[in-house]
C-alpha cells in the first residue's frame, strides 16, 4: 500500500452525527407522500456507516436532510450534539453525478471550493496537489473534466469534497455507475483514507456486499415511508473484498431483511404503472 503524504492541517475528525425523529413529506398531486416517518439514527464518531433500502425509501432525502439541503417536517440533525440549520462546511455530499465542472481542470475542481473558502492562492495549490496525490491523480492534474474516465472523475469529486476537510462525508451511491475493477480501487482508496482522517462516512448504496465490504454497521431501511429497520454490526477484518465468502454471507443474511421492502417496491410502481 502507497505511503500517505502528509497531511496539510489535520482533519478534524471523529465527528457524531445524531438524527432523531426526522420525518418529512412531500406533495404528491393533492396528496402526501410521507418519504421519511421518525427516524432515529446515530453515526458514531469516526463511523463508517452504510444504508441500504429499496429505491424510493428516503435515503436520498436522509442525507439531504442530514446535509441540510432539505428540511424536515419533524425532528432534528444533530452535529456532535449541536442542532444544525442548513448547510455547514463540516459536512460535504458526494454523489453518483458528482457536479463538477467541464471547463476547469482536475486542479482549478479542487480548487474551487477552497477559493469559496478565501483561502491564499498558494494555500489552495498546496491543499489541491496534496489531495490529487492522495486519490492518484498527479498525472492528471491539468486535464479537463472530459479527458478523464468515469472513475478518475469520481476520484476527483472525492479530492475535491477532501480538501475542503469535512469531519462528515454523506456519500450517496458515488460508485455505481462504475466498472468492477475502478470500484474495487476506490473502495481500497476510501477506505485508506477514511482509516488516516478518522472522518465519520455515512454511505447509501443499493449494493448489500459494498455496504459489508465498506461499512462497520449497515442500516437497512423499509420500503415507504422510509424507517430503520434493523441494523447489523459488520465484524469481519478490514481490509475485505467483495468477493470474500465471510462478505458474501452476511450480505445473504441481510438481503434476506431487505427482500420483503424490495418486493413492496416493485409492487407499489406496478401497481401504479
Ligand atoms: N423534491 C421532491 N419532491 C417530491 N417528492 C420527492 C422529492 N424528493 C424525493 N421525493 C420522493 O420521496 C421518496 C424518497 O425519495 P429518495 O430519492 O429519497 O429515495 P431513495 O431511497 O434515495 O431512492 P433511490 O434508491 O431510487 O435513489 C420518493 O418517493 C420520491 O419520489
Amino acid at each position: 500500500m502507497a505511503a500517505l503524504v502528509e497531511l496539510p492541517s489535520p482533519i478534524v475528525a471523529e465527528t457524531k452525527i445524531s438524527v432523531r425523529g426526522i420525518t418529512k413529506r412531500f406533495a404528491h398531486g393533492r396528496e402526501q407522500l410521507t418519504a421519511l416517518q421518525a427516524i432515529d439514527l446515530e453515526v458514531r464518531r469516526g463511523e463508517f456507516l452504510c444504508v441500504v433500502g429499496p429505491s424510493g425509501c428516503g435515503k436520498s432525502t436522509l442525507l439531504h436532510i442530514i446535509a441540510g439541503l432539505e428540511k424536515p417536517l419533524g425532528g432534528e440533525v444533530r452535529i456532535d450534539d449541536i442542532p444544525t440549520n442548513g448547510p455547514g462546511p463540516d459536512r460535504i455530499l458526494i454523489f453518483q453525478d458528482l457536479g463538477l465542472f467541464p471547463w476547469l481542470s482536475v486542479r482549478e475542481n479542487v480548487e474551487f471550493g477552497l477559493k469559496m473558502k478565501g483561502l491564499s492562492r498558494r494555500e489552495r495549490a498546496d491543499r489541491a496537489r496534496h489531495f490529487i496525490r492522495l486519490v492518484h491523480l498527479s498525472q492528471f492534474e491539468n486535464s479537463y473534466i472530459h479527458q478523464l474516465s468515469g472513475g478518475m472523475r469520481q476520484r476527483v469529486s472525492l479530492a475535491r469534497a477532501l480538501a475542503l476537510a469535512p469531519s462528515v462525508l454523506l456519500m450517496d451511491e458515488p460508485f455505481t455507475a462504475l466498472d468492477a475493477q475502478t470500484r474495487d480501487l476506490l473502495h481500497d482508496e476510501l477506505e485508506r483514507i477514511w482509516a488516516e482522517t478518522r472522518q465519520t462516512i455515512l454511505f447509501v448504496t443499493h449494493n448489500v456486499r459494498e455496504a459489508v465490504r465498506l461499512g462497520d454497521r449497515v442500516v437497512v431501511m423499509t420500503y415507504r415511508p422510509g424507517r430503520i429497520k434493523r441494523e447489523f454490526g459488520i465484524e469481519l477484518d478490514r481490509p475485505r473484498a467483495l468477493e470474500d465468502p465471510e462478505v458474501a454471507a452476511q450480505a445473504a443474511e441481510i438481503l434476506a431483511e431487505l427482500r420483503g421492502e424490495i418486493d413492496q417496491a416493485v409492487r407499489a410502481e406496478y401497481s401504479h404503472a
